[in-house]
């Protein structure tokens, strides 16, 4: 049986408890937990195939874990990235900041990664605009500075997130990335194939 290859490296990356791992939970199983909340431990790998035009792009996903004790670990996942997703909490302005450590980390290690912002729980915002503490334009204004994608999404709903992952794959296949060395590609069958494993306390 051939090994099924992992065309991009998407990583995920914020601080705890913006809500990385319920994006990934969104995108690939279509469902939102609820209960009380989880923070990751180290990391959880999970792989979709999406069908762009003729081709099929398997996108490899790394969700890290937010905590700062988790840092260093953090920066081992975003090493052969084609994609971030820098994710903050629209209802949280220090999280904005700690979202611009990761800009400023991956523009200093990881030069060739597309860089996504990722404002999440957007449902929070809707229902309550008061509840907003990092602002669309400010962060617009620093999406273009750096020439990163800009989205605001909810897990809960939905919200602009099978968006987000399509357009990871579409710049992927329009070349905007630079082609993936052999070397640098995750094994499926090394890993084992297996499911969206979070390690999770
Ligand atoms: N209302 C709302 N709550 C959300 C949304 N996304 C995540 N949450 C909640 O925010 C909390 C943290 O979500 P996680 O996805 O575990 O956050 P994380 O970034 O993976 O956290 P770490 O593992 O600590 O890095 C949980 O209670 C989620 O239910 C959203 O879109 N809307």
């Amino acid at each position: 049986m051939s090994a099924k290859r992992v065309d991009a490296k998407v990583v995920m990356l914020g601080k705890e408890s913006v809500g990385k791992t319920s994006l990934v939970e969104r995108y690939v199983h279509q469902r939102f937990l609820v209960g009380p909340y989880q923070n990751t431990i180290g990391a959880a790998f999970v792989a979709k195939s999406v069908q762009v035009s003729d081709q099929v792009v398997t996108l490899g996903i790394w969700d890290t874990a937010g905590s700062e004790r988790y840092e260093a670990m953090s920066r081992i996942y975003y090493r052969g990235a084609r994609a971030a997703i820098v994710c903050y909490d629209l209802t949280d302005s220090s999280s904005f900041l700690r979202a611009k450590f990761w800009v400023k980390e991956l523009q200093n290690c990881e030069e060739q990664c597309v860089i996504y912002l990722c404002g999440t729980k957007n449902d929070l915002v809707e229902c309550d605009r008061s509840a907003r503490q990092v602002d669309y334009h400010d962060v617009q204004d620093f999406a273009d500075e750096i020439k990163a994608q800009h989205f605001e999404t909810s897990s809960k709903t939905g919200h602009n997130v099978e968006e987000l992952f399509r357009k990871i794959a579409d710049d992927y296949c329009s070349s905007a990335f630079e082609v993936m060395s052999e070397d640098k590609g995750v094994n499926m069958e090394q890993k084992g194939n297996f499911p969206y494993s979070c390690c999770r306390n």
